[in-house]
């Protein structure tokens, strides 16, 4: 498995753009490629579904948003196929449909279905960057949970991945204000699917605020959303996240109550 970035294509024909930086691993448009094929290896973006969106925290404008086509493979991903997007007003920076033949083929992107809803991330919760997948861990967790709007489990070593979230009373914006302990309760809202991605928005936007205390919406039958303050903290919540939905999938079927000292 490869860990570099896609820049061959792009390197050919040699694009100019103040979007893009083929240099710079950590650049955004670079990163996204990267994660999805590392996503790929887990099962978790296979089939063109999920993906990943960053926002250019330490870039120039932290406001400016990078998001990737709809419908396209994610592990094939290249960085001039992102869209930027300013988190502010919604307002298209950067289409890959503007580069020349050669790269798109006359291929007419779109940006991803899942926009809308990572750009409620940006906005709600100022995540720095918000993974999308369909793990099988989160979509059996949903199943397993048919009748709840709400996923919980304690006593969990790896509970302590995630963040301690606050709403600060004086901006009343959530913030991280430390670690889950081992015996804190995790929460994650479970929100119902739509057949229209876009659709899902509301419904994301209603847990976000109902839930402050989470990093992450379950949609059933579907997968998940997680975000973080940046996107290595996202990466390490979507990770600590599926390894506790396997293990709830399998505490659930040998019938191991999820939180200590209850029946759920
Ligand atoms: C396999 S289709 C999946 C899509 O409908 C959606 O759920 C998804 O996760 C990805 O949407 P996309 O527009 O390709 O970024
Ligand atoms: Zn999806």
């Amino acid at each position: 498995m490869s860990s570099c970035f896609c820049k061959s294509e792009a390197q050919k024909v040699k694009l100019d753009d103040k979007y893009l930086n083929l240099e710079d691993p950590n650049h955004p448009a670079n990163l996204i490629c990267e994660l999805c094929r590392l996503f790929y290896d887990n099962n978790w973006v296979t089939g063109t579904g999920g993906g990943i969106s960053i926002r250019d925290v330490k870039g120039a404008n932290p406001n400016v948003v990078y998001i990737a086509p709809s419908g396209i493979q994610k592990e094939r991903l290249q960085p001039w196929e992102m869209f930027v997007v300013d988190r502010r007003n919604e307002q298209l920076l950067r289409t890959p449909n503007e580069c020349p033949e050669e790269l798109t083929k006359k291929y007419k992107y779109k940006p991803s279905a899942c926009t809308p809803l990572f750009m409620s991330c940006y906005t709600l919760r100022d995540a720095g960057a918000c993974i999308h997948t369909h793990s099988q861990n989160a979509v059996m967790t949903t199943l397993l949970y048919e009748d709840k709007v709400e996923f919980s489990m304690s006593h969990i070593e790896q509970i302590k991945a995630l963040p301690r979230l606050a709403i600060n009373p004086e901006t009343k914006v959530v913030e991280k204000v430390g670690s889950m302990d081992y015996h804190d309760t995790l929460v994650i809202p479970i929100i119902e699917n739509t057949p229209y991605e876009e659709d899902l928005t509301d419904s994301l936007q209603e847990a976000i605020k109902n839930y402050p205390g989470t990093t992450a919406v379950l949609v059933r039958r579907h997968g998940i959303y997680v975000w973080g303050e940046d996107v290595w903290k996202a990466k390490v919540y979507n990770e600590a996240l599926d390894y506790l939905l396997e293990l709830a999938v399998k505490m659930k079927l040998a019938g191991i109550p999820l939180v200590r000292g209850t029946s759920e």
